[in-house]
């Protein structure tokens, strides 16, 4: 039994903006685990206002709360904005109102966050409001409060994983069943992983918003999506994956976020997003369907891997109430979640300086000379070849090369002069590559 004494702070009262997918959840959670949530936050945490679009379109909801106003109800009396709508207009005013009159705001939505984040943190520190969002990257999964909190006293080197469920779930399907790219993306959609738009997961501009939240809190540096080269999976082909298949490998959409040190010893951060090719036998490679999966690599920690479910109803509405609770225990005790850090301000690296690896699968005359007139070409770029594997067709032949890291443009250039070459009839696949080849 919960002793009351513990639940004895003044009522915490929250409006609910959206009411969607991930809102539906909060809404009921919020309602039946009323007594607990109560306990665990020290007062009783009360659903003030729900705005929908249309209050008639929701029989399910308790009617006396609904409006479809939410400007009023963020102006109302209440404590904590949760806002789940998403986009960034017209929320992003509605959230900085809430923040400056010192309404605690709580969101799973990355897309204001990757391009607004300074601008709500400073409106938070003008009232000592609190800003939390771990539900905005890897839906369940506890990453944003590690990156905040946990590792604050450790210099982080690399965050890289599967941060977006839908194009997951694609590529999964593709690769295990060779099922078709339109009729998985609507599943996806059905399943309640996809975004309202779901070119905002295919073309990688989700993952890419993403990119932008790990790459700052884990380099205490301003990084927003518009830094973050961004690549989606609508051109990864059936080839692109009979190609990583035939070397024991896969296609997985990847956010990678790094610390790069230049010849001058100079820090920079490269955050990116693109389909890579990885080894079967990476961990990543095993993460399936709508599952995230995020490796952190820290000087002192050395490598941890956060894994679970990335996207869906009940797995987001589960970080946005340890948010809600965590919101809520600030007010009873009187403290404040972590602000804004971005005292490093590192420099963002160009994706075309960013030293990554490629897989190259291209078919070529089979005559003699030939391999050796591609490596040349690897050479004039300063590109060093990792590994080659031949095979021979009838009057063709089957080119894989892997090449070391060199950076990203003249690989890009490497390719083009590749594809220009009368021996080679055609690229047939052009990936990076990450992990050690076996
Ligand atoms: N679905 C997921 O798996 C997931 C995971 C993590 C984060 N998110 C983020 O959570 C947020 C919500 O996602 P969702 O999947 O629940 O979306 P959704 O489209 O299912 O829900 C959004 C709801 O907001 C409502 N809405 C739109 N404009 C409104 C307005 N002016 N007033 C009131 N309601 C309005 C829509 O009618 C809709 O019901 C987004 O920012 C999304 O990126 C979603
Ligand atoms: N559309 C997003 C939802 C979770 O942020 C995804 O597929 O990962
Ligand atoms: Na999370």
């Amino acid at each position: 039994m919960t002793a009351m004494s513990t639940v004895d702070g003044k009522t915490v009262r929250v409006a609910l903006l959206g009411c969607g997918t991930v809102g539906a959840e909060v809404a009921r959670l919020l309602t039946e685990q009323a007594d607990e949530l109560a306990a665990r936050a020290g007062a009783p945490v009360e659903l003030a206002g729900i705005a929908v679009r249309r209050p008639d379109k929701h029989p399910e909801l308790p009617q006396h709360l609904l409006t479809n106003d939410a400007a009023a109800l963020v102006e109302s009396d209440v404590d904590v904005v949760v806002e789940l709508i998403g986009g960034v207009d017209p929320v992003r005013e509605w959230l900085l109102t809430a923040l400056r009159k010192g309404k605690s705001v709580v969101t799973a939505n990355k897309a204001l966050l990757a391009e607004y984040s300074a601008e709500l943190f400073e409106a938070a520190d003008s009232s000592g409001a609190d800003l939390y969002f771990e539900a905005a990257v890897a839906g369940a999964i506890p990453l944003l409060r590690p990156l905040r909190e946990s590792l604050a006293g450790d210099r982080i080197t690399k965050v890289m994983g599967i941060v977006n469920g839908t194009t997951n779930f694609i590529l999964s399907a593709m690769d295990s069943t060779g099922a078709g790219y339109a009729e998985t993306l609507d599943e996806a959609s059905r399943l309640g992983y996809a975004e309202a738009d779901p070119t905002a997961d295919v073309d990688g501009y989700d993952a890419a918003s993403k990119a932008a939240i790990l790459a700052s809190l884990a380099f205490h540096t301003r990084v927003t999506a518009s830094d973050v080269h961004r690549e989606g999976i609508s051109n990864v082909s059936a080839s692109d994956i009979a190609a990583a298949k035939a070397l024991g490998r896969t296609v997985k959409l990847l956010s990678i976020c790094e610390r790069v040190e230049g010849e001058d010893g100079a820090e920079s951060v490269s955050a990116r997003v693109h389909p890579v090719m990885l080894p079967r036998t990476h961990p990543l490679a095993n993460v399936g369907g709508a599952f995230n999966a995020v490796f952190v690599e820290a000087d002192a920690a050395g490598s941890l891997m956060f894994y679970g479910q990335g996207a869906g109803g009940a797995p987001t509405a589960s970080a946005v109430l340890g948010d809600l609770v965590a919101v809520a225990r600030n007010r009873v005790l009187g403290g404040r979640g972590p602000r804004e850090s971005a005292h490093a301000q590192l420099p963002v690296r160009p994706m075309g300086q960013t030293p990554t690896r490629y897989h190259v699968s291209l078919d070529v005359a089979d005559k003699p000379g030939v391999l050796a007139q591609v490596a040349q070409v690897f050479a004039a770029h300063e590109v060093s070849i990792a590994a080659v594997r031949q095979r021979d067709r009838h009057d063709t032949a089957s080119l894989v090369i892997v090449t070391h890291l060199a950076p990203d443009a003249a690989l890009e250039a490497t390719v083009e002069a590749i594809g220009k070459m009368d021996v080679v009839n055609e690229v047939v696949s052009v990936m990076r590559v990450e992990g050690e080849d076996s």
